[in-house]
Formats: C-alpha cells, sequence, structure tokens
C-alpha cells in the first residue's frame, strides 16, 4: 500500500481566531489535496495575524520530530497594515521557491488582475515545503490548484530524495527518506533525519558536525570586506519560548558525582534517594530536664505517680557504657536527650517536684516528691527512631540542599558520610572588545574606551546563584585569532581556566558590525551551530546561543566526567542586555544542567517551562503606566515590593522617562529586583494592571497600593 504524506494548513485570521466556525477555506482546502489521493487529512491550526504565533506553527511542524511534508498558510499575504504573513514566513525559509510563487500568480491572472496584489511565499525549511495562499477559499483554491500536481513530488525531494530516484520509480526508498508510512518507519526516520540536518543560523538544530562543508552557504563574514557582510540578519528573530525551548534541548542531563557531606553540598540537587542509615534517636531519650519514673499503666486503675521516691541515679546526656536498670519505687534524676534507664517508661519534668531530703553530706537528693499524679507511660520520651526511622528515606532524587540547614543536618545527624548529587556547571564569564578596559584600570579612559562593566555584573550575578565561575578576562577583536584562542583555550581547560568550563558566556559582538565576530568565530572556526541569533525581545535582540563540540582529552576518568558539547551563550554588549538575557536564558540552562526540573519534566508537554528552570515567575500590579514596545516584548527592569495593606506584589519601574531602560544603562538594574514582562503592544502597560513579572531578587514590605 502507498504510503501518505503529511500536510498542515494555517488560517492566518484575525476573525477566524475569535470564531473558528467562520473559517471556510479548510473545507475548501481538504477536498483538493484529498482528490490526488496522496495526502493524509490535513492537520490544521487557526492563529491570529500575529507574526511569532505563525512562526511557532512553523517551527512545530516543520522543526519537531513529527515534522509534515507540506504547510500550507491562508491568509495574511495581502497590503493590509495587518498582513505580515509573508514577513512571517520569509526568514525562516531556507530554499525559496519562487517557480511555485510565479505559477501560483500566473495561474490566478488568468481570473483577476487583483492577483497582483498578492504576495505569495514558497520554500523549504529543513525537509517541510512551506506555500502561502490568499485568505479567501476561491483564491485559496485557485492557488493550490495550480500547484497541487507537483506538490508530492516537491515535498518527496526536499525531504531528501534525488530526481533520479524520483523519476526511475524508486519509491519505497523515496517515501523512507520523506518521513512517510507507518508508526515504527516514521520514528526511525526522524531519528536519521536529525543527524543528517544542519544549521546554518536558521535556527535549525541538529549537530553541524554531520554536513560537509560543501553543503554549506557562505556565512558571514564581517572582517573579510564589504561584499561578504550581511546587510540583514539571517537569523530568523524567534520567540522567547522559542528560544527557551531550544536552550532546554540543547542543554545535557546532568552528571552524576558522589561528594562528601559538607556545606559546599548548598545548593546542589541530590541525584538518588538517599535512606537512612541510623536511627534518631538511636535509643530512648528524655525530652526534657526531670525524673525518669516507672509510669503505671493507663489501665491500672488507683495508681499515681505522685509521692515521694528515693533517687537512685544520675543519668546526663553524654553518658556513656551500660545504665542500671531503674528499681520499681525508684526514680533517676535525667537530663534532656540522656538515655532512659531500663525499665523506666517516662519522665516527669522538674519543675512538676519538690526537693524532699538530701544525702547527708547535704551534696546530693536523697528524695523527691512528685506533685504530678497522671503521668503516662511514654510521656516526655522519644523512641528509638522516632525522629528518624532506621532506613527511611531521608532526602530524594530532585531535592534541592538549601541553605536554611534542614537537609544537611538530616544528613548529619544519621551519619551520612558520602550523597550522589548532579555536578553543578562551572562557568566563564569573557568580555570581547578592543573598546574594553579593566574597570580598575587606574588610567584615564581615552578616545572610544570605556570600562568593562559586563563581567564583573555577570560574574557577580552568576555566583549569587551559587555556581562555580572562571573570570576569562577580554579578548580583543583584533586580531580576531584572539577571540578564537580564549574560546579554544576556556573549553580545553587552558590558560585562564585551568579546568575546562561546561558553559562559556561571551558579552558583545553579536549584532552587526564589522567587529561582531562572534557568530562567525562559533561557526566557522570553532565548528559550532548556531542555534539562534535573534531573539523578538527587548532588551537582547542579538542574543545568542551556540554549541560547540568538544572531544575531552586525558585520562578515562576525567573524559567520563566531561560533556562531549559545550554551550555558548553569546550576549549582547549593552550592560543591561546582558544581564537581562543571563537572568533569562542563561539561568534555565545552568538550572537543568544542576539537575533541577527533572520532577516537571516527567509531567509536561513543555519541560522548558518547567517552574524549577529560571526566575519564579509571579503576577504583580503596575503602580504607574508602563510604555510598550510596538514589536519586541520587553523585560522592563523593576521595584517590587510586597504591600503590607493588601498582600498584593507591586512594580514600579526604575526608570520611564528618557534613557530610564535603554539597554546601555545598567543602571537600569541597580535596586532592580524583577523583570517585568510587557508583551509587545501599541500604548502602555496601564496603572493597576496585572502582569506577569520574573523575580530577581529578594522582594521587601511596602505601604503600596493602587486604586484605579
Ligand atoms: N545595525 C544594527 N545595529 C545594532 C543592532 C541591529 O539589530 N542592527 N542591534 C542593536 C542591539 S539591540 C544591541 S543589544 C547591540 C548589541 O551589540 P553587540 O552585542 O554587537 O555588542 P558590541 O557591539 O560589542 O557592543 C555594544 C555596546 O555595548 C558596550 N559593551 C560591550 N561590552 C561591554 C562590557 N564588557 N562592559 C560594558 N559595556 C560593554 C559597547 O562598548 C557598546 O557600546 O547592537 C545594536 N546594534
Ligand atoms: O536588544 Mo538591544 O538589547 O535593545 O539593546
Ligand atoms: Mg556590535
Amino acid at each position: 500500500m502507498e504510503t501518505k504524506l503529511k500536510a498542515a494548513i494555517l488560517i492566518v485570521s484575525d476573525t477566524a481566531s475569535k470564531d473558528p466556525a467562520s473559517d471556510k477555506v479548510v473545507d475548501a482546502l481538504t477536498p483538493i489535496l484529498a482528490a490526488e489521493g496522496k495526502w493524509e487529512p490535513p492537520a490544521f491550526r487557526i492563529v491570529p495575524d500575529s507574526v511569532l504565533e505563525i512562526q511557532q506553527s512553523i517551527y512545530d511542524w516543520a522543526d519537531s520530530p513529527n515534522w509534515y511534508n507540506l504547510i500550507l498558510l491562508s491568509g495574511g499575504t495581502g497590503f493590509a497594515i495587518k498582513d505580515n504573513t509573508p514577513e512571517a514566513v520569509s526568514p525562516l525559509i531556507q530554499r525559496h521557491a519562487p517557480g511555485l510563487v510565479h505559477g501560483m500568480i500566473a495561474a490566478s491572472l488568468k481570473v483577476t488582475p487583483f492577483a497582483m496584489m498578492a504576495r505569495p511565499v514558497a520554500g523549504v525549511r529543513n525537509k517541510t515545503l512551506i506555500i502561502t495562499l490568499p485568505g479567501s477559499p476561491k483564491g485559496a483554491m485557485e492557488n493550490l490548484d495550480a500547484v497541487v500536481k507537483l506538490l508530492p513530488h516537491a515535498c518527496l525531494q526536499s525531504a531528501g530524495a534525488n530526481s533520479r530516484d524520483l523519476h526511475s520509480g524508486g519509491v519505497k526508498k523515496l517515501e523512507s527518506e520523506a518521513g512517510v508510512g507507518d508508526h515504527q518507519h516514521h520514528h526511525n526516520n526522524h531519528h536519521n533525519r536529525r543527524h543528517r540536518c544542519h544549521d546554518h543560523g536558521h535556527g535549525h538544530k541538529a549537530p553541524k558536525a554531520h554536513t560537509s562543508p560543501s553543503e554549506r552557504p557562505q556565512s558571514n563574514d564581517p572582517s573579510a570586506g564589504p561584499n561578504r557582510r550581511y546587510r540583514s540578519s539571517p537569523y530568523p528573530m524567534l520567540s522567547v519560548d522559542e528560544a527557551l525551548r531550544r536552550i532546554n534541548e540543547q542543554t545535557p542531563e546532568p552528571e552524576v558525582v558522589e561528594v562528601p557531606v559538607t556545606t559546599s553540598l548548598i545548593g546542589s540537587v541530590i541525584a538518588e534517594d538517599v535512606y537512612a542509615t541510623e536511627a534518631v534517636p538511636a535509643y530512648r531519650a528524655s525530652i526534657v530536664d526531670g525524673y525518669a519514673v516507672i509510669a503505671p499503666d493507663s489501665n491500672a486503675a488507683g495508681q499515681s505517680t505522685k509521692g515521694i521516691f528515693p533517687v537512685a541515679s544520675i543519668t546526663h546526656a553524654n553518658v556513656g557504657g551500660n545504665l542500671e536498670p531503674l528499681q520499681p519505687g525508684t526514680i533517676a534524676r535525667i537530663t534532656t536527650g540522656a538515655p532512659l534507664p531500663p525499665n523506666a517508661n517516662a519522665v516527669v519534668m522538674v519543675e512538676d517536684t519538690t526537693l524532699d531530703s538530701c544525702t547527708p553530706d547535704g551534696k546530693e537528693e536523697a528524695t523527691v516528691e512528685i506533685l504530678a499524679e497522671d503521668i503516662e507511660p511514654g510521656e516526655n520520651v522519644r523512641e528509638p527512631g522516632s525522629d528518624v526511622t532506621l532506613g527511611s528515606k531521608i532526602v530524594a532524587r530532585g531535592d534541592l540542599i538549601s541553605p536554611v540547614g534542614g537537609e544537611i543536618g538530616l544528613l548529619a545527624s544519621t551519619g551520612t558520610k558520602t550523597v550522589k548529587v548532579f555536578r553543578k556547571p562551572r562557568v566563564g564569564v569573557l568580555s570581547t572588545g578592543d573598546e574594553l578596559v579593566e574597570h580598575s584600570d587606574p588610567r584615564t579612559l581615552t578616545g572610544g574606551q570605556i570600562r568593562d562593566s559586563n563581567r564583573p555584573s555577570l560574574l557577580s550575578c552568576l555566583n549569587s546563584w551559587g555556581f562555580e565561575t572562571v573570570d576569562l578576562g577580554i579578548a580583543r577583536d583584533t586580531p580576531a585569532s584572539e577571540l578564537e584562542h580564549a574560546l579554544r583555550d576556556s573549553l580545553r581547560g587552558v590558560g585562564r581556566a585551568s579546568t575546562s568550563v561546561d558553559v562559556i558566556i561571551t558579552t558583545g559582538g553579536v549584532s552587526m558590525g564589522e567587529l561582531d565576530l562572534l557568530k562567525p568565530t562559533i561557526e566557522r572556526s570553532l565548528g559550532g551551530t548556531i542555534h539562534f541569533g535573534r531573539v523578538a525581545m527587548k532588551p537582547g535582540k542579538p542574543t545568542t546561543f551556540a554549541t560547540v563540540p568538544f572531544k575531552p582529552t586525558g585520562d578515562a576518568t576525567s573524559s567520563q566526567q566531561e560533556r562531549q558539547s559545550k554551550l555558548i551563550f553569546s550576549l549582547p554588549g549593552n550592560p543591561a542586555s546582558a544581564l537581562v538575557t543571563l537572568n533569562l536564558f542563561v539561568l534555565p540552562s545552568l538550572h537543568k544542567l544542576a539537575g533541577l526540573g527533572h520532577s516537571s519534566q516527567a509531567l509536561s508537554s513543555k519541560p522548558w517551562l518547567a517552574p524549577q528552570l529560571g526566575l519564579p515567575r509571579v503576577a504583580v500590579v503596575l503602580t504607574h503606566h508602563f510604555p510598550l514596545d510596538p514589536k519586541r516584548t520587553e523585560y522592563h527592569r523593576a521595584v517590587v515590593t510586597a504591600s503590607r495593606s493588601d498582600g498584593r506584589l507591586y512594580a514600579t519601574s526604575t526608570g520611564v522617562e528618557g534613557a530610564g531602560q535603554r539597554s546601555s544603562k545598567v543602571g537600569s538594574l541597580a535596586k532592580a529586583n524583577a523583570l517585568v514582562v510587557l508583551r509587545a503592544g501599541r500604548g502602555v502597560g496601564i496603572k493597576g494592571e496585572i502582569v506577569e513579572a520574573l523575580l530577581m531578587g529578594d522582594v521587601h514590605g511596602s505601604d503600596t497600593r493602587v486604586i484605579c
């Protein structure tokens, strides 16, 4: 039986996204595909005219393991201001297909001159063919009719089949390469596909090492002269969510190490359940200072603990050796935590007794009167194992060893010597730029020099999170090899990084300038893969995330401990951009490397949004209007306080006027303890509105209250 191709239809329409029943296009297009007999019934989705939502659907259908052969988009291709489907789709297309575009326009022109008013786009992303169609059912049908016969062939070729095989009818092989077939077949195919694809800075995710050099498009080389410089960024603008997804996907699973129980465990995550090897207490212990007694059974009517008793012995908490059994009719002095003598079953507090008589030398108590008459067996006694039972689970895989001390106390009290934890990542921080001067340099700045503020601020932030850091210094832009050597050395653990780092953070050199060399250096010199190079956010637009292959050297033990690929976060040079993106993108990855977020991952279909990863997200009330950016989600630096009047969290900007939130202004982060998430839009976030914020620091109390 011939296996079928997979198609998805994306309806782009503000109206249909509000009222799905109003859409007529899916019903118009489905029969055209069905008539060909080569397509599975199409999947479909409806989104508003939103670039990010359109792009997200394309990522879902073209980049996921469950990829589709064909994506048809309908709507948003005209000249109206809100029409932005071509703008959303074009940057994601890796190989354009102008022939299909011409074909569709030519066919439509036979029907109406208004066909000239369409702005269709067609091309291939990964192995998926993407075609935009008009929004009207009639126009969409005419356009699809014009190309539908060619689509199976085009999709199979896009998916990796070569044309000779296609024409000689090697259908089985082609289908297997194209990702069609039964479930198992599909699965294997995705596996292969992931290892054969590569990324040219277009956001694809497979490792570059599987790509032959001749297949690679010429990458940006700003230093090689004007003709080799990009004039528009080739990196698709991702949503923050998609960027976080890719980071999570590329961040390796955490490594397990066995370490002694010391205070250096703070901030580590337990990798293996720990069971108590000792009971606490190990013996029957007194809870109070007083007298050990033999309390009568509560069923023994008429018996009382009240009366005068001879004091037989004294038991201190640090007693060693065997204790004499307590004889009926006697009592024994005992201190808090001390073991009860055999036969004793309860303790009377010293406050419930009076001294009756002393020994002849006057140095000790001879008889004591117990005033309480209702002491019950077990009273004021901790039974063995009643705090921690022998063999019980005391800390579990995934538990964080907190600085509060509870977990370390539990491990110490049971004599636990070592535990298995996830190794915390080691992070290197490198500043880049010819203009940079050490912040402590005593000389007066000249020309375009500036003090390196990114390194100290990023290092202090990373240290506050409890990660081991390595100061990698400053790499000059010229000669370009300095940057390459600095990165190589820190990966290998030579030079400033005497042990190799797991994650490198660089700042500067990721935008469009001729000395912005990070992206080409990672791709060309280090053979790395850039998973994204632009994000729709403010500040932090050129944030870049890459992995570089890494071959460990040295003995077997150390090589087992090394990861096979290292992460590079190349953050923008502007100081506020660098700190914001460190908080937003680097922290979740470090958390994953350190073993956090495991429990949620098992449950969630979006593991990158696990609540343990990254900064805590809370709802805050705006205390004043916050201006919105029309295109990019803004991470607005703010002070969040907890109101004592109504218990809510309130956000006040660190500065909205003038340069208040400018990305060069690191001062916008001074005093800030939160990033208020302001979705792109027109106008302002209104005073009193409740929005999401990411908490970076401690929240203090206030008397704030907003009445609208
Ligand atoms: N033509 C375009 N230009 C720029 C774009 C763009 O899209 N097209 N994006 C802008 C945005 S947004 C940002 S953010 C910056 C990012 O710049 P780079 O990452 O390339 O960083 P540099 O060019 O090296 O430096 C930018 C700025 O930051 C200062 N800087 C750099 N390092 C440090 C440091 N360690 N401590 C303090 N300050 C530092 C540097 O001196 C520059 O003033 O690009 C825009 N341009
Ligand atoms: O995104 Mo840049 O970080 O606005 O200045
Ligand atoms: Mg630059």
